[in-house]
Parts: structure tokens; sequence; C-alpha cells
């Protein structure tokens, strides 16, 4: 008798041997594995399998195009993936409580209520009590030494305030992972020196895992523990780049010798790969 095999169900059987085939990292917070993602026929990501580690910065860098916005929204639940599974200790993100930074802060805050209500607005709907959403902004406050009044509304804001505003409501609710796309892409130094600071003192208190897109080699490598190096599409990992440079890292620190050296073989792989 002839026997007929379904061409899906014979993919699903082979994708989840692979997804079997490659254990997490001891370490790893997020595990994807074999995910996919084509658009208009043409494939950004196949079979692609990533573990981040746990309370990690780990910065995503590579040529135009190559699909770091899609890796990340993918990650965050923005954009479904074709194929693949993308788990949080074992867990969904249904299960997870993330923070997205958007890239643009002009149109990610609610223009219509306050900076305060503006970071209120996730604990809001977590139903949390008003003494406790009051506490939780303090806090905030505190940590981001924020000077200027928050009873404003978006549009009185400087760019700047507006990023560390962005930045607050995500955090609000203490993520497990957060998401930064391109968050110094609009800062002028002075405020990208600000958020850096302030990220890697939120980053020291909460211990939150976070992922951040970046365009520039600079920002990409400042503030990573690993910079994932991604190549041209269809999109592979070219490699993972540790960088262990202590913390909290100032200004100063983009004249440190590791930095310079780690920032340079980036760069190396960054050109190696544009030219492949
Ligand atoms: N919704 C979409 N429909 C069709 N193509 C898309 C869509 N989103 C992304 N792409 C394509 O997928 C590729 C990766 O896009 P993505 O924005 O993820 O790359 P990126 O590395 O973040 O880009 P950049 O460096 O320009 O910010 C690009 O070629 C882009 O044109």
């Amino acid at each position: 008798m002839k026997t007929t095999i379904d061409e899906s169900a014979l993919l699903s059987a082979v994708e989840s041997v692979s997804v079997a085939l490659r254990p997490a990292r001891p370490d790893a917070h997020v595990t994807i594995r074999g995910l996919s993602k084509a658009f208009a026929g043409k494939p950004l990501y196949s079979d692609f399998n990533l573990d981040l580690p746990r309370g990690k910065i780990v910065s995503i860098f590579g040529p135009n195009g190559c699909g770091k916005s899609t890796l990340m929204n993918m990650i965050a639940g923005l954009l479904k993936p074709d194929a693949g599974e993308i788990l949080f200790d074992g867990k969904s993100l249904k299960d997870t409580r993330i923070g997205y930074v958007f890239q643009n802060y002009r149109d990610a805050l609610f223009p219509w209520i306050t900076a305060w209500d503006n970071i209120a607005y996730p604990l809001r709907r977590a139903r949390m009590k008003d003494d406790e959403v009051k506490a939780r902004v303090a806090e905030l406050a505190a940590l981001f030494e924020i000077r200027f009044d928050l009873q404003r509304y978006p549009y009185e804001l400087s760019g700047g305030q507006m990023q560390t505003v962005c930045i607050m409501r995500a955090l609000a609710t203490r993520p497990e992972v957060m998401f930064l796309d391109e968050p110094f892409s609009a800062l002028d130094f002075e405020m990208t020196l600000f958020i850096r600071d302030k990220l890697q003192e939120a980053q020291a208190a909460t211990g939150v895992t976070m992922v951040i897109v970046s365009h520039d080699l600079e920002d990409a490598v400042f503030l990573a523990d690993r910079i994932l190096l991604l190549t041209r599409r269809p999109t592979r990992i070219a490699e993972i780049v540790p960088f262990e440079l202590p913390r909290p890292r100032s200004a100063e620190s983009t004249a440190d010798p590791e930095f310079v050296r780690v920032k340079a073989h980036t760069l190396e792989v960054f050109r190696r790969e544009m030219n492949a």
C-alpha cells in the first residue's frame, strides 16, 4: 500500500527535531529556535537560532536592511514570524512582562495625556492601585533624576525629555525583557550621554535583559555586553562579540583600549560581511 506523507506534517516534524537538537545555553533568557520570515517571497530569516543571555545588554548591529528591527520586533511580538519558536525562560510572550522603546519618541507618547500619565499608563492597565502607581512613578522619577515637570504634555517637552519619558514608561511595569529600537538616533550628544548612563543604572538596578537595535557602531558597542553582528540577507549571525568592560561605562570609556579593540574588531567583521 502506498503511504502518503503530509508535507506540512513532515516539515513541522523536521522543524521540531532541529529545535530539539539545539538545547538552550545555561545563561539563556530568551531562546529563539527555527525562526523564519520572508517578505514578498524573499527569505529574510531562515531557520535562525539564537540565545539571549539573562540580565545582559545585547546590541544588534549589521548592514542596512539586514533585518535588525525585524528580528527585534519578532522577539517582542510586534511581528509574526512565518515559523519558529521564541520562549522567555521557557514561557511564551503572553506570560512575560516586556517593555518597548520605539524609534520615534515623538509618535510613541500619547499626546493627549501628561508625561506623568504616560508613565502611569501601563501600570493602570495592569490595574495597579492608585497609591502604588504614584509610588512607582516617583521611584522612576528619582532614578532618572527628573528635573522637569512631569505634569507637562509631550509637546511641551524637549526630544531628550520625551525619550526619557518613553524609557520610564517602558520600565514602569518592571519588565523582564526590554527592547529599544535606535534609542539614541534622534538625541543630541549631551542627551545621548545622559540616556546611556540611565540605561546602565536601570539595568544594574533591575537586572532586566535588554535588546538594543543600533545603526551606530559606537552606540552599539558602548552599552553592550554582547554585540550581535548580523550578515546581509538571508540573515545569519556573523559573530557574537563579547564586551566585558566594567560598568558603569562613561564617556571616557570610549578611549579605553578594550573599547577601541572591540569597536575595531566589530568594524572588521562588519566590513567583511559587507564585502561577502
Ligand atoms: N513589512 C514589510 N514588508 C516588506 N518588506 C519589509 C517589511 N519590513 C521589512 N521589510 C524588508 O526586510 C528587510 C529588513 O528590514 P529591517 O527594517 O528589519 O532591517 P534593518 O536592518 O532594521 O534596517 P535598517 O538598517 O535600514 O534600519 C528590508 O529589506 C526591508 O525592506
